[in-house]
């Protein structure tokens, strides 16, 4: 454990397990997730009406968005995304040169919002579409506010960017606005589909609320599912291409492993389209998968604060302090992982995670306890579709022009793009 300064915040840096576990599985209440600062909370506040005290145990039942039956439903949405990339890039090869070189994290990025807007608003949604491309354009203000140098309320002066933020959120509101008022409408006139992340969030908020004393009005307001609609593209988009984007630097390395992959995904599927079923029988790329969470987890910290006096391990800390728990130290610490702790090495989690982190928490790309990430079953479908499609596919190489340079900006980032060369096979 070891102290620091955030401004004027106190912070605790965590790095051993058994603190780490302690931290996360602690009942609601006693720690929080700090707010986000107002820039990051236009891009998406839903975090915090995941507010424990106001949602105790219920939290959770406004999530059922990605239970295994839903993710069913949600399939031909993974599906067609996939489609349209491989299309993209068979497009792309034919046009120049093969092989050719493309940049695949703005290419996952794409796939990936295009993804999260069918899965929330349903298929073809023109709607979905728009308020991908502004989400993603809120994102890019926010990265530029946080980089800014700190001016003290800087934040509410008219500069062009703070104006075009307000802009984009008063549009991205009216968009969900419309969206949620025609579901709503839908589900009046019995007309409503449920294979959608709106139509879910309805589902479960009625469900709610005719458990909390049958009452008619909905458990969630309509300010509350927008911001719900906001996280998800949040949340969502960054992480599961920036998991796509590490997977395929990394096999662009390992070409063992890359073949391995891909006699895999014809062992299973043949030169079949990729079904549901069938993706959980893929052993090596889930070995991969794992691997790469483990070296460059998508979301790189998680941040505790905590609500009043508590002990911690051997120290007590007041209430306001930050608990920091960097996923990348304890996913690479040499004396839980051994001496090649930086090496890919998927065949770690040949015998399964628990096996591969030594029974302690030290492994949690999705977090741990009562927080982790709701959407886990949906960012690892779609990641082993995608990879399962693109090896059908394509094999791949690292292009000279790439350089390694990871940073995190809200997720673990390659600095200047993921260039890698594409040949068709
Ligand atoms: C590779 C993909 C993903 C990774 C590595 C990942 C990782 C995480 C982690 C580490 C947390 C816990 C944060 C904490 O404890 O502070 C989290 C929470 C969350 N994730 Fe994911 N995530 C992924 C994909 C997704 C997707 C696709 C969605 C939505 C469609 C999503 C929605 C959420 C939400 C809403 C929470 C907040 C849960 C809460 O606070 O109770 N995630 N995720």
């Amino acid at each position: 454990m070891s102290f620091m300064w955030f401004g004027t915040t106190p912070r605790v840096n965590i790095r051993d397990p058994e603190l780490v576990k302690e931290i996360l599985s602690t009942k609601f209440g006693d720690f929080e997730k700090p707010e986000h600062s107002p820039a990051v909370a236009l891009l998406a506040t839903g975090l915090a009406h995941y507010n424990d005290e106001k949602w105790g145990k219920h939290r959770r039942i406004i999530n059922p968005a990605f239970h295994q039956d839903k993710l069913k439903l949600m399939f031909p949405a993974f599906s067609t995304g996939c489609a349209e990339l491989i299309n993209r890039w068979k497009k792309l090869v034919d046009s120049t040169s093969d092989p050719c070189e493309v940049d695949v994290w703005s290419e996952f990025l794409d796939f990936t919002g295009n993804v999260i807007a069918r899965t929330a608003f349903g298929s073809g949604d023109e709607e979905g579409r728009r308020l991908f491309h502004l989400q993603r354009e809120q994102a890019e203000n926010v990265i530029m506010h946080r980089n800014a140098v700190p001016i003290p309320g800087c934040r509410l002066l008219p500069t062009k960017r703070n104006l075009r933020m307000r802009e984009i959120d008063k549009e991205v509101r009216g968009i969900l606005s419309s969206i949620i008022n025609k579901k709503l409408e839908a589900m009046r006139l019995g007309d409503a589909r449920n294979d959608d992340l709106v139509g879910l969030l309805f589902e479960s908020n009625i469900k709610l609320s005719q458990e909390q004393n049958n009452s008619k009005r909905l458990a969630l307001t309509t300010e509350e599912v927008i911001e719900e609609c906001k996280l998800f593209f949040f949340a969502g988009q960054e992480t599961s291409s920036v998991l796509l984007t590490w997977a395929i630097i990394l096999l662009s390395v390992n070409h063992d492993w890359q073949s391995g992959a891909r006699q895999e995904v014809f062992q299973v599927f043949g030169d079949e389209n990729p079904y549901l079923d069938g993706l959980s029988r893929l052993k090596i790329i889930t070995m991969i998968m794992y691997e790469v969470l483990r070296l460059y987890p998508s979301g790189d910290l998680l941040i505790r604060q905590t609500n009043k006096e508590l002990n911690i391990g051997k120290v007590t800390l007041p209430p306001g302090v930050q608990l920091c728990i960097s996923l990348l130290h304890i996913h690479r610490d040499p004396q839980i992982w051994g001496e090649d702790a930086g090496v890919f090495k998927p065949e770690r989690f040949s015998e399964g995670i628990a096996k591969a982190s030594g029974n302690q928490v030290s492994f949690f790309p999705f977090g741990w306890g009562p927080r982790i990430c709701i959407s886990q079953s949906f960012a690892i479908i779609e990641f082993k579709l995608a990879l399962a499609i693109i090896l059908q596919n394509f094999s791949f190489e690292l292009s000279p022009t790439y350089s390694h340079a990871p940073h995190t900006i809200i997720a673990l980032h390659p600095q200047h793009g993921a260039q890698v060369l594409l040949h068709k096979l």
